[in-house]
């Protein structure tokens, strides 16, 4: 039987190693490494450790390399291809290409004693970042702020980051130019930090100090070649993918006392400067200048890091955390531009079955966003191992952030109008497993990160043989009928075709287990895809709503202005009428010669209101004659007498004596 890993096409992403992790309970042993004349072992197989004698089948699967319990965090450098993935990233010759390291596995498993190491002993993590600093030695430029390089860096950055140096950052999160305990280059303090300033009485309990961090193993021998030509820079961000969010990690939170505040979710998105590529936008980058920088930004972002205790693990990791470690380059003496190679390690959370875990309330919704975010990571690396045989499955990784995270970038831009050449990225997973765990989780994951897979059911010994086997009894043949050792020989056929058939039930039994598993998956993630419908459904009709109200209001403000317009034309139109109609009316008295046309309206004003004055005073002293004769009734009487004997016509008569008294 024969099943190597296949070579690593272009169509595959990733290489896979397993790793194995010492025991501390002694259960039963599921699963064996295969020995092999090779230099590692590169085989496993798993076997249900139970006693039900119906379950035989053995599972077999094949890794780019087996690391077994005994493997040192130094063998794991050296022996997973991280070597040559630093050698990628800093790109030596020319362009730099991206890298990506990543551990999957079930809760407990070993994963983050991998990627971060422990208490005694460095991770992949930190010695990766020593190999970094240590390999660009003095063409590193300098960090501090207000230093030649650190504008054109921040200019040149394509993700809208917000960016600082170490000595900044840390001086404003930490206090006390805590920067000058380690080797660095200036403390000139940068001027914008304020968000990161603790509080007072949580700041120096916090302070990570590199003296006290493991110095174990050392990468002291591994000397990485540089580009002799270029001067580099390392930037570091941090965040984590926390229910299907995405969160900065370098926030300032960690020595905040007040650590409830809402945490703002960031996007994975094009930018204006990235239009092919999608990052994550927003995010706090830091400019390191020494390895002891960036450990102390590392352990800052650890320490914002969300963890909760469940009852699988301790201390167990609840988000998918991604520690991004970027490299940039220009050359030395033309100080051109400067291009960005990033080697992403990711701590991927652990899946577990909420069941085993004990976990409840918020915890449990975590665990359950965590086991869908693997679920969908598990469906796109099966369809790509899927693809390694020639088939162009497309691989679902718009299901949720961490496989868009994972997977989008690796894949050629559908925008070809702004594509740049992009070498592309290097990936290395490490799947890690624990032989006497939970055999359900642990052969899921073996299932779906496993270069190659191979089903088998030990054959059964034949019953018969096994019978005879310990019998005298020879059959014999007489007459010319069916002698007993034809029968036998019939028995001993039906016996091994039984067991032929009951290996294959075995084999379709596991298969439609998987299938079901799968079916529900998928039902799952349909279910999921339809409740992403409605919200989006949902948030479309906001959005329509909106624009409509915009429109109905902007088509209101347009109608009023047309209106006003229109009322002013209309407005205009009747002033001209009137002025034509009052030079028609002039002209026509001009011609008729009896009414003195003035031109000018001022004038016409003036003779107005002298007439007008003239009436008013005309009017003033008949009202004073007439004051003057009510005030003596004998007077009047007498007057109207005289006139009503005078005069029969009274009415003229009052009329004439009015205007005689003028
Ligand atoms: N190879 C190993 N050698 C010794 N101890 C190990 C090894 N792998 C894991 N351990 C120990 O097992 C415990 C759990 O490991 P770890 O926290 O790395 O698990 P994990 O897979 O990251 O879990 P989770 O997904 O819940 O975060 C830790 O105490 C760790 O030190």
């Amino acid at each position: 039987m024969t099943m190597d890993p296949p070579p690593r096409s272009s169509s595959s992403l990733f290489d896979v190693y397993l790793r194995l992790r010492p025991s501390n309970v002694p259960n039963v042993r599921f699963l064996t490494v295969e020995e092999t004349e090779a230099a590692h072992p590169t085989h496993i197989t798993i076997k249900p450790p139970t006693s039900d004698n119906r379950k035989r089948a053995v599972e077999r699967f094949a890794f780019t390399r087996v690391f077994e319990e005994d493997a040192r965090q130094l063998e794991l450098l050296k022996g997973t291809g991280v070597v040559p993935l630093i050698e990628g990233v800093l790109g030596a010759r020319g362009v730099g290409r991206d890298g990506f390291l990543a551990t999957l596995g079930v809760t407990g498993s070993g994963k983050s004693h991998t990627i971060l190491g422990t208490k005694s002993q460095r991770g992949l993590t930190q010695m990766a970042m020593d190999i970094l600093f240590q390999s660009t030695g003095t063409q590193l430029v300098q960090s501090f702020y207000g230093a030649p390089a650190f504008s054109s860096l921040a200019a040149a950055d394509a993700s809208e980051a917000h960016m600082f140096t170490a000595t900044a950052f840390l001086d404003s999160m930490y206090g006390d130019n805590q920067s000058e305990r380690f080797p660095s280059r200036a403390q000139t303090p940068m001027p914008d930090c304020s968000s990161f300033i603790a509080n007072g009485a949580t700041r120096s309990k916090n302070i990570p100090r590199p003296s006290t961090l493991p110095q174990n193993p050392s990468v002291h021998d591994i000397d990485i070649p540089c580009d002799p030509d270029a001067e580099y820079a390392i930037v570091i961000s941090m965040y984590e993918v926390y229910n299907d969010r995405i969160y900065d990690l370098l926030t300032g939170n960690a020595t905040k006392k007040n650590t409830n505040t809402k945490r703002r979710a960031l996007l994975f998105k094009s930018t204006e400067a990235s239009p092919d590529r999608k990052v994550v936008a927003g995010l706090t980058k830091i400019i390191c200048g020494s390895f002891e920088e960036a450990l102390m930004i590392l352990e800052t972002g650890l320490m914002e890091r969300k963890i909760a205790g469940t009852g699988s693990n301790a201390v167990s990791s609840r988000s998918h955390g991604f520690f991004c470690l970027e490299v940039k380059k220009r050359d030395w003496e033309r100080k051109g531009p400067w291009s960005s190679s990033t080697l992403t390690i990711v701590d991927l959370a652990g899946s577990e079955r909420a069941r085993s875990a004990k976990t409840a309330g918020a915890t449990l919704a975590e665990a359950g966003k965590i086991n869908e975010s693997l679920m969908y990571l598990g469906q796109c690396m099966q369809m790509q191992s899927d693809n390694q045989d020639g088939s162009k499955n497309i691989v679902p990784f718009r299901q949720c952030k961490l496989t868009e995270l994972l997977f989008s970038n690796s894949y050629p831009s559908s925008n070809a109008r702004h594509h740049t050449h992009h070498n592309p990225q290097k990936s290395i997973m490490i799947v890690t497993a624990d032989p006497q765990g939970d055999y359900n989780a642990t052969s899921q994951i073996l299932r779906y990160s496993a270069l190659a897979r191979e089903v088998t059911v030990p054959r059964i010994p034949s019953v018969t043989s096994t019978i005879l086997a310990g019998t005298a009894f020879r059959p014999t043949s007489a007459s010319g009928r069916t002698t007993p050792s034809a029968i036998l020989e019939e028995l001993d056929a039906a016996n091994a075709e039984i067991a032929r058939l009951s290996s294959e039930i075995e084999v379709f039994a596991l298969r439609l287990t998987e299938e079901t598993a799968r079916r529900k998956a998928a039902e799952q993630s349909w279910a999921h895809a339809e409740e992403h419908m409605v919200d989006l459904e949902a948030e479309i009709r906001d959005e329509c709503f909106a624009d409509m109200e915009a429109a109905v209001v902007q088509e209101r403000r347009r109608w009023q202005s047309a209106w006003d317009e229109e009322a002013d034309n209309n407005q205009a139109h009747l002033d001209s009428k009137i002025d034509v109609v009052i030079k028609a009316t002039k002209a026509q008295m001009r011609e008729q010669g009896n009414v003195q046309a003035y031109e000018g309206s001022e004038e016409r004003v003036d003779e107005l209101e002298r007439e007008n004055e003239m009436l008013k005073a005309r009017l003033e002293a008949l009202e004073r004659v007439d004051q003057a004769r009510s005030a003596s009734p004998i007077k009047k009487m007498r007057v109207l007498k005289a006139k009503k004997w005078t005069n029969p016509d009274p009415e003229a008569s009052v009329l004439r004596s009015g205007l005689d008294s003028d």
